[in-house]
């Protein structure tokens, strides 16, 4: 069995732009190992009613800000066609149940008071917090179905009006929807280019291995062991996990030595989002489309009921599709269940906003993307308020084992840019260690060489307790 120098598990864009780094830093003999049969993870187009939708990621989030966003620097390079999105009229568009719009000056009264109370709630935690307690909840709590609609917005879609975010602050509040029939992933092919071998859009190259699910990672002083479940053995020097933090608290890696509690208690720590947009094809458009028209909210006695929709007449004129966005609760509900029932609620909501002669959709398509193994959710949420420990946790490599991802962001994570910056950070540090311990080799051999003699083969294996991190 041949040893490469690193092997990258995962082939989303923190396992590609991580392996690209290296690559481009001489580190040439990476290979790729990727669960699925093709590369992307949760950047994934599909074809449907005749035009490419996003399953996971859509938007190009943080644009025109004083920094310049790096997938939107990706995005510019390759023509990615992209559609601006303005929220600022979501808030006068909302529906109740009998089909009603809320009067505007009701509607900013309700957003303007939910924003205040999302204030005070996260002072109070700041202070609980401070003082060590439990914040008391809130006594403004939302209750009334247009209060619980405005809070699922605030809290449970990208609209962060509430607390400075730093994709905002540093990239800008502008964002863009990825409408481009070559999917949002035609960057992660244009990365490839760059330093695996392509043809014809396809990518040839035998350091990407497809279908490889890996099962356990075995480290020793000397090297990793990586299992596929097909029953392949790759060694390596290094690994770079890029797995999602849903996958790392699944049961699906096994890491030999287990990994110490420092590390498996921050992975657990970390609450996962589950986010999923419902594609509904129609016959015809009946809805409004005019200006300020693309995104509308459904106000119902149950919070994220359907509440978030968006046509897609912007992105794709004619294309007489409409998207619903579930997360949570909501989201594993429907993926519990037939993608007929969860279409009946849709066309019954629908019907309660624009009436009963709205027509049946042709075609639904409903992503799973909590019971999907290789990503156990969409991505990481951390607490309100910040614990730099806990993501310095989830990010620390634990022996010859990197992590990488969205999750191991410090300013990024759940983003695209997030996931593309900490795969180059991961691979930074990794570079640095290699030069480090190719510094050290020989006092390294030597050492060996004299204790030996006295070991045991078992002796060379790392226990939990002794892993060298790299945690301050
Ligand atoms: C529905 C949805 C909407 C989103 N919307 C946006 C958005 O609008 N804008 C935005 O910026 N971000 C958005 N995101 C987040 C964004 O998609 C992610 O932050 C980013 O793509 C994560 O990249 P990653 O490389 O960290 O992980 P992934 O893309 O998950 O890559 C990890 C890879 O590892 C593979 N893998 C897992 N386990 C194994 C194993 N055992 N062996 C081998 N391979 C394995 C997976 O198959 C996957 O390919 C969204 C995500 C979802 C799901």
């Amino acid at each position: 069995m041949s040893t490469t120098s690193v092997i990258v598990i995962g082939a989303g864009i923190s396992g590609i732009s991580a392996a690209k780094e290296l690559a481009e830093n001489g580190v040439e003999d990476v290979l790729i190992l990727e669960a699925t049969d093709r590369i992307g993870g949760r950047i994934h187009k599909q074809n449907f009613g005749d035009v490419s939708v996003e399953l996971g990621a859509g938007w190009i989030a943080g644009v025109g800000g004083k920094e310049s966003n790096p997938v939107w620097e990706l995005a510019s390079r390759f023509n990615l066609r992209t559609c601006f999105s303005d929220y600022t009229n979501a808030r006068y568009n909302i529906y109740d149940r009998s089909g009603q719009i809320f009067p505007t000056g009701f509607a900013s009264d309700s957003y303007k008071k939910a924003v205040d109370s999302a204030i005070l709630k996260l002072k109070s935690l700041e202070e609980a917090d401070c003082a060590g307690q439990v914040a008391e909840e809130a006594p403004s709590s939302p209750k009334t179905p247009i209060e619980l609609a405005i809070d699922f917005i605030l809290h449970d879609f990208e609209m962060a009006e509430v607390e400075p975010i730093s994709t905002y602050v540093d990239f800008g509040e502008r964002e863009f929807l990825v409408a481009d029939e070559r999917g949002y992933e035609c960057l992660l092919y244009k990365m490839a280019e760059e330093f695996l071998f392509t043809s014809n859009g396809e990518i040839l190259d035998n350091r990407l291995k497809l279908n490889k699910v890996v099962r356990e990672i075995q480290q020793s002083r000397n090297g990793v062991l990586v299992k596929t479940e097909d029953g392949s053995e790759y060694e390596a020097n290094y690994v770079i996990v890029s797995a999602s933090i849903g996958v790392l608290q699944s049961n699906l890696l096994s890491f030999q030595p287990p990994l110490p509690r420092w590390k498996t208690e921050a992975i657990q720590k970390c609450d996962v989002m589950v986010y999923t947009k419902i594609f509904l094809k129609f016959p015809n458009c009946f809805w409004t489309c005019g200006p300020g028209q693309e995104f509308f909210i459904y106000a119902h006695e149950q919070r994220g009921y359907f509440t978030f929709w968006q046509h897609m007449e912007n992105a794709y004129p004619g294309s007489n599709i409409l998207v619903v966005t579930l997360t949570n609760e909501q989201s594993k509900r429907v993926e519990a269940q037939s993608d007929e029932e969860t279409l009946k609620e849709a066309m019954s909501v629908l019907r309660d906003m624009f009436g009963p002669t709205v027509p049946n959709a042709t075609d639904i398509l409903v992503p799973r993307w909590w019971n999907n193994r290789f990503q156990r959710g969409s991505y990481s949420n951390y607490p309100m308020i910040s614990d730099n420990q806990l993501l310095q946790n989830i990010k620390a490599p634990v022996g010859r084992v990197f992590f990488t991802g969205e999750h191991t962001s410090e300013k990024f994570s759940g983003y695209v840019h997030g996931g593309y910056l900490a795969g180059m950070d991961t691979s930074k540090s990794l570079l640095e260690e290699m030069k480090q311990s190719l510094l050290l080799q020989p006092l390294l051999d030597f050492t060996e060489s004299l204790t030996l003699k006295h070991q045991t083969p078992n002796s060379q294996i790392y226990t939990s307790d002794n892993f060298i991190s790299g945690r301050s």
